[in-house]
């Protein structure tokens, strides 16, 4: 392989399977089988086979004189013979060499052992793609996308859908591959025309011995001129390399500056020659190149009809191509694998994209809603010049509200309900949730994944379906939990030396909220640790119900991706609830606790519940209205009407679902037996006016905790940290600085 293009194009484990050394390999490991297998079938004494055995090291030849020599026989198989009769110092042993085989016999039988080899070693990089897939699509289950059409914006969808599509795709194709695995690689062992006369009666079991040797398929007859060994092969890595051409196309679509939904983040990978602003998604783009080399070898593999007993010039053709094929699918394999685990994805950007339209996107959804009173034709024509006249100027809803047609037939709450994309995802977390069944039944043992073939277990009889994992919840099937941490989005601010501060934000805000609090802190000598709790903000959005132990391992995760031990943890609200977690189940990890605006039993489960349920039948807008009521007294907002705005569209702009899942969360949260085992030094900040959690709930907290401290700050409603960040950054200083 070119030491240039190497290892763009031979990236991955199988470029090591197919290059000259391997091949040479190959051909060697065959002829010590077939010398074995003659032995075994009583052809020849046991010690000639060992004496053949013994010279068939691949250090002992060169591959280059091989190469030279083969052009005087027309393959490679031939001048390997001649080389290794040569080594053979007894005469008797070097008599018996390749007795009753051809050339082709060990070419293909050569070729077979480097595909088996070659599969081996990419179903494990497949293995690592498909995994990484199912779990972006149980971290983003519900987190809101858009969907395209022609390259268009369609419909709302979640990217989790997006990846259980790839990750179905790249399933079937591995499956394929796998069976091509298990059935496909064969010995072949026929003599010049397939007859194996120079055996006697010794053929069949000859060749029972050459494969069992070999851990090769013994075919039914030799397959010297039936090549579909070949080309099943070569369509399956085909199918699989169209499969990765897709998901890496897709990746550098959706990377494109414009877009921006994600990007491939690898320390002095993906910067332009000539453009320091580019951040190419330099593994997709190798993964597509990989891949779109397969069409034109498969179809070569395809064309070399073969004639007669034995072809000329056909099998011959094969070599290259086929050896190309296992190192290009191999590549994109490869490639895809590295693309996946550089991957970051951004549902911030994914939702502003999702409001590119001003809702024009729900489009199709009003004027089906709308075909009752006017019909189809109409209905389509009205919502046609509402989307015309929203263009740019004026948002989708409001040119709805203002069309006369329309007047009488939708209220403004219908309207806003018809545009809210996370009510119309139709069956999104019913096929999220089958792809990810369908790939947790192939890891199981015996379903035809790789561990069967490590085993040589047959592939699992039936169809290979499982049933979909799925809860019902509301009378809708809904996907799969996910399971483990979710890699929630996190900044770093400060000197990585410094101690570790961990800020925590509340429901329906994200890590905005402690903007005041990074400088001071760094200032201070701090290292700040911020991140968005999952389903908010930049973070993932699995598919609720959540707990706060998942919200606590969350955090966990983001620490150790940090490189960070114990810190000192702030949180606000449900996020002090979760900083309290973490100081009962984590307690080595948090060095002082400052919760704040917060409740050790937040309430009426029942309450939560309803929420929740609105969040998720209504969407943000009307949540979002009352909870910046609560976020702030009426003499700020009074004072600030444009930064309250911008804090009511911060939970507004918050997932449906990671809000109403926390508040799932929210519902189950009873802490108060749990803080006397809380060692962590604590405070507990409460506000006065604070109309969710009051100042005895706080109190509440402290008295619980040995040592705790408690204070009420003033003039500050439930979100206190941000309305008051002087007092609370003074008491939170007092506090971090007075144990140091
Ligand atoms: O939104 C609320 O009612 C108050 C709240 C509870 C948990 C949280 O973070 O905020």
């Amino acid at each position: 392989m070119s030491e240039l293009f190497g290892p763009l194009r031979a990236a991955g484990p199988v470029a090591a399977e197919t290059g000259d050394a391997a091949w040479l390999t190959a051909l060697l490991d065959v002829e010590a089988a077939l010398a074995g297998a003659l032995a075994d079938a009583g052809v020849i004494a046991p010690e000639h086979a060992e004496a053949i055995a013994a010279a068939c090291k691949p250090e002992l030849y060169d591959a280059a004189e091989i190469g030279a020599a083969a052009t005087a026989v027309g393959n490679p198989a031939a001048s390997v013979v001649r080389a290794l009769t040569a080594r053979v110092a007894d005469p008797a042993a070097a008599g018996v060499v390749h007795l009753g085989a051809t050339s082709q016999d060990i070419m293909d039988t050569a070729a077979m052992v480097i595909a088996a080899r070659s599969i081996d070693a990419l179903l494990v990089d497949l293995a690592a793609c498909t995994e990484l897939l199912a779990r972006l699509t149980e971290q983003h289950a519900a987190t809101p996308a858009v969907g395209r059409s022609l390259l268009q914006q369609a419909l709302p969808i979640t990217f989790g859908l997006t990846t259980a599509g790839w990750l179905s795709a790249l399933g079937a194709a591995s499956d394929r591959v796998t069976q091509v695995r298990v059935a496909q690689p064969a010995v072949q062992f026929g003599g010049a025309v397939g007859t194996l006369a120079s055996l006697g009666a010794d053929g069949p079991a000859t060749s029972a011995a050459f494969a069992r040797r070999l851990n090769l398929v013994e075919p039914e007859l030799p397959w010297h001129t039936d090549r579909t060994r070949i080309t099943e092969t070569a369509g399956a890595l085909g199918t699989l390399a169209a499969a990765v051409a897709k998901i890496g196309r897709d990746l550098t679509l959706l990377s494109q500056t414009e877009i921006g939904e994600v990007s491939e983040h690898a320390p002095g990978h993906g910067g332009s020659s000539t453009m320091p602003h580019k951040r190419n998604s330099i593994a997709a783009v190798c993964a597509v190149a990989a891949a779109a080399q397969a069409p034109g070898l498969v179809a070569t593999l395809l064309a070399a009809a073969p004639d007669l007993q034995r072809g000329a010039g056909a099998w011959h053709a094969e070599w290259q191509p086929f050896t190309e094929l296992l190192r290009s699918t191999g590549s994109a394999v490869s490639w895809l694998r590295t693309s996946l685990s550089r991957l970051r994805i951004h549902p911030a950007r994914m939702r502003r994209n999702l409001a590119a339209t001003g809702g024009a996107l729900l489009a199709e959804r009003v004027s089906t809603a709308l075909i009752p009173q006017l019909g189809r034709l109409t209905a389509h024509e009205v919502v046609g010049e509402c989307v015309a006249r929203a263009d740019g100027r004026l948002a989708f809803a409001d040119a709805l509200q203002g069309h006369p047609r329309l007047a009488g037939l939708l209220d403004r709450a219908e309207i806003d309900a018809l545009v809210e994309p996370s009510t119309y995802l139709g069956s999104t977390q019913f096929f999220l949730g089958r792809a990810l069944a369908e790939h947790a039944g192939r890891q199981r043992p015996g379903a035809g994944n790789r561990s069967s073939l490590d085993t040589g277990a047959p592939p699992p009889a039936g169809d290979g379906h499982a049933e979909p994992v799925a809860v019902v919840r509301g009378g809708v099937r809904a996907g799969p939990r996910t399971t483990g941490p979710v890699d929630l989005r996190s900044e770093s601010s400060g000197d990585g030396s410094g101690e570790a501060v961990l800020l925590v934000n509340a429901l329906g805000s994200d890590l905005s909220i402690w903007d005041d609090y990074v400088r001071p802190l760094v200032d201070n000598g701090f290292r700040v640790i911020r991140c968005d709790t999952r389903g908010h903000g930049d973070s993932p959005v699995p598919l609720g119900p959540y707990s706060l132990a998942d919200l606590g391992c969350d955090l966990e995760a983001v620490l150790d991706r940090h490189g960070v031990e114990s810190e000192h943890v702030i949180g606000i609200s449900l996020g002090a609830m979760t900083g309290l977690w973490l100081a009962r189940h984590r307690s080595q990890r948090v060095g002082r606790l400052v919760a704040c605006c917060t409740s050790a039993r937040p309430g009426n489960p029942q309450l939560w519940r309803a929420r929740a349920a609105r969040a998720r039948a209504e969407g943000m807008a009307a949540i979002a209205t009352a909870s910046v009521e609560r976020w702030f007294t009426p003499e700020f907002a009074a004072a600030h009407p444009t930064f309250v705005a911008g804090k009511r569209l911060l939970t507004a702009d918050t997932p449906a679902e990671g809000y109403a899942a926390c508040c799932d969360a929210l519902a189950d949260i009873d802490l108060l037996d749990e803080l006397p085992a809380i060692t962590a030094p604590t405070l507990v900040l409460s506000t006065a006016q604070d109309p969710a959690f009051t100042p005895d709930d706080g109190k509440a907290i402290a008295d619980r905790i040995p040592g705790a401290r408690f204070r009420i700050i003033d003039n500050a409603a439930h979100l206190g940290t941000v309305e008051q960040p002087g007092s609370f950054l003074a008491a939170i200083a007092d506090h971090l600085q007075e144990f140091s």
